[in-house]
């Protein structure tokens, strides 16, 4: 019966999937490579991962380092390009500390290094005979940086500095790679030489032996300790890291945009730290490509099983109804589909913006940098923000079988939820953003044009003064009418702000006591930026059959689906009425009735492998019910039909042989 629940979805489906897998991937050559890398890791025993959940730490781990040593010898040994190797990691699905020497050691180096040093270290990182991590938290401070206690003295009578960890809460705490694996780390550290403290840099600091991994005198560092859910982050060795008095070389100080002189002056490069903006902007690329995909995997599974699930609703003879037909499960489900195939255009973009603003760098414009840093930390919240939620609701959507692991969503949401809090709680970026519209908005007076994603802002008087023209359900689904729905919410939220800000006592109490407020708009300004990237891409030509309908539909839904969920801030921005909200909701739900045939092609289109979701509710053949039958039985909880412990503890109890502990009872 399920099986054909699936196949039957598929013939019902309005458009060409095969050209939708390239529109999701980028180009044909991008779907030919997922399928070859995929198909090599998902082939090789080494790379199996459907028993993480149950085993401990210690035997996770130890497999983890095997896997990464495994890829490391495939990827020299087939020659793979750099594209290549970053997609065998992916697939291969597992947080490690590859993750952060290929995706933060070597970065920082490229970033903070002169030429000089990156010619000493990069080789050595590239060949992995030196493995890195980026060792900035400590225990008491993360998102404040500058609050970092670690030191670096110079020590000009032998020219070096000597690294310590001075408190307790100076430890640093939470590097991934750091715990069990690198030999190496990026320290971030308070320089001081000639008794002056010049604040946080970054050092290169050995912190193993390269002959026998045993830490180096005077360097205490361990793992942090087992992390949430099962499997999930546990395969990585977040580790804490203690200094006593370490010494290490002074040009281990990376010297981009300051060096330290050989009698210990302290010179700034004159390069501008603004530089190292272009590596974030790519890392936050990454980050928001890295949503879209892991959302993608959680609505794959959401969707198929909601296929092939059935509840209620048996007329004689006919089967019950397929739980995707009822109406709250599409209006939980579509949007998040939606949302996945917004962030994907939103990373298409991203990566025009990181080459726009490399670009400029080069030629010493900085003029947009503080608009690309505000919208891409603004992105990166809400991407990631989105994007946990988004998983949790797809397990619950999958009702009770969702909390087993066999569906793969337990442990996917363990391991994407701290996307949350890493690169940046979500939160505090939120916050930059609106310091930073509060900026742009302030400065609107004195006639300076806001440019990029916050151009919109130059017109805040129209945006202010014209309210929605809505006045049936299809007039909903214009460009225009969507685009300035958000615009105005936006901007309304942002100079309700400014104004309550310019009331208070002073800015700084006005921006703390407003600071909710403050979030609120700038989720708006980022959703803003979404929706209009995704109408944007759009705009372009989409070849293949009923391609650009169906991603016209999808469009609509992830904006309409927000002015619902966000009714709250276009009612209270007085920009819409309560009949124009019921009119969205109308169109709403006709636009699932015309998503719905798609829903199971529309999915397909991701083109995940049954490997890489590791579901067994999210399978490609829809035959769930026997494989979780089976897969409980090979559970090794069911390796003997009689438990362990049957002697020991269940016996004496049934028996009653029970040796009471206390006889009062
Ligand atoms: C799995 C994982 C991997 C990590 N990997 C690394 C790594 O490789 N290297 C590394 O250096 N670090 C790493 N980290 C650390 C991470 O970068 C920090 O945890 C993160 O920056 C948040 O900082 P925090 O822990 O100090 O949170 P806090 O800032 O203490 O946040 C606690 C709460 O306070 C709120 N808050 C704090 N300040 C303000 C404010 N000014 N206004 C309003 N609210 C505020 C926050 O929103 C949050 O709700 C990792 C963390 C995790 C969970």
């Amino acid at each position: 019966m399920e099986m054909n629940s699936l196949a039957q979805e598929r013939k019902s489906a309005q458009f060409d999937v095969e050209a939708m897998k390239v529109v999701w991937e980028g180009s044909p050559e991008q779907v030919q490579l997922t399928q070859r890398i995929g198909q090599l890791v998902a082939s090789d025993p080494v790379f199996r991962k459907d028993n993480r959940v149950s085993q401990g730490r210690l035997e996770l781990f130890k497999n983890t380092l095997w896997k990464a040593a495994h890829a490391w010898s495939i990827i020299q040994s087939m020659h793979l390009t750099e594209a290549e190797a970053l997609k065998l990691r992916s697939f291969i699905d597992e947080p490690a500390y590859t993750d952060l020497h290929w995706g933060m050691f070597i970065p920082a180096i490229k970033g903070q290094g002169t030429d000089e040093q990156q010619q000493k270290w990069l080789p050595l990182a590239f060949k992995q005979t030196i493995i890195g991590c980026y060792a900035q938290t400590e225990l008491g401070h993360g998102s404040n940086v500058q609050g970092l206690e670690t030191t670096a003295t110079f020590d000009p009578s032998t020219d070096e500095f000597i690294v310590n960890t001075p408190t307790l809460t100076a430890t640093k705490w939470w590097p991934g790679g750091l715990g069990k694996v690198s030999t190496h780390a990026i320290v971030y550290a308070r320089l001081i030489t000639d008794g002056k403290d010049y604040g946080v840099h970054a050092f290169i600091v050995q912190i193993r032996s390269l002959e026998d991994h045993h830490p180096l005198p005077g360097v205490i560092v361990a793992d942090i300790g087992v992390k949430f859910g099962n499997g999930g982050y546990n395969t990585m060795d977040n580790g804490l890291l203690r200094f006593d008095s370490v010494r290490i070389p002074r040009d281990n100080l990376l010297m981009r945009v300051a060096s330290v002189t050989r009698d210990g002056k302290y010179v700034p490069s004159g390069v501008p730290r603004q530089l190292g903006y272009g590596a974030m902007v790519f890392v936050r690329k990454s980050i928001v490509m890295d949503a879209s995909t892991y959302l993608s995997r959680a609505v794959t599974i959401a969707v198929r099983y909601s296929a092939v699930r059935r509840q209620f609703g048996t007329e004689q003879g006919k089967p019950e109804t397929q739980v995707i037909d009822y109406m709250t499960q599409q209006s939980r489900l579509f949007p998040l589909l939606a949302t996945a195939y917004a962030y994907r255009f939103l990373g298409v973009w991203m990566s025009w913006l990181y080459s726009d603003v490399t670009s400029r760098l080069e030629r010493g414009d900085f003029s947009t940098l503080p608009e690309v840093h505000a919208c891409t930390s603004g992105l990166k919240s809400i991407t990631t923000s989105t994007t946990a939620d988004g998983i949790e609701e797809c397990r619950k959507l999958c009702g009770g079988h969702g909390y087993l692991c066999a569906s793969g969503l337990p442990e996917l949401y363990a391991a994407y939820v701290p996307a949350c809090t890493y690169e940046g709680d979500n939160v505090i970026l939120l916050l930059q953003v609106a310091r930073f519209l509060m900026k742009t908005l302030s400065l609107l007076g004195s006639g300076k044009k806001p440019s990029g994603t916050a151009a919109y802002l130059g017109n805040a008087a129209d945006l202010l003064a014209k309210n929605c023209p809505v006045t049936k359900e299809r007039d909903w689904i214009n460009l225009d009418t969507l685009q300035h729905a958000f615009e105005a919410r936006s901007a309304r939220l942002s100079v309700k702000c400014a104004t309550q800000i310019a009331a208070a006592s002073n800015q700084e109490a006005g921006f703390s006591e407003f600071s909710s407020e403050l979030v609120d708009a700038s989720r708006a300004h980022c959703e803003l930026i979404v929706v209009t990237r995704f109408m944007e891409a759009l705009k372009k030509e989409i070849p293949g059959r009923g391609v650009r309908e169906q991603l016209q539909i999808l469009c609509n839904i992830y904006a309409l689906s927000l002015v619902t969920a966000r009714a709250g801030d276009f009612l209270v921005t007085g920009y819409l009425s309560s009949e124009q909200l019921d009119l969205a909701k109308g169109q709403l739900r006709s636009l699932f009735r015309e998503l719905r045939p798609n829903a199971v092609a529309l999915v397909d289109s991701f083109n995940h492998s049954d490997y890489y979701l590791g579901s067994t509710l999210g399978r490609f053949d829809g035959n769930v019910y026997e494989n979780l039958y089976n897969d409980a039985l090979k559970d090794p909880m069911n390796a003997s039909p009689v438990t362990e412990g049957y002697e020991e503890y269940i016996r004496p109890v049934l028996k009653r042989q029970l040796k009471l502990a206390n006889s009062r009872l």
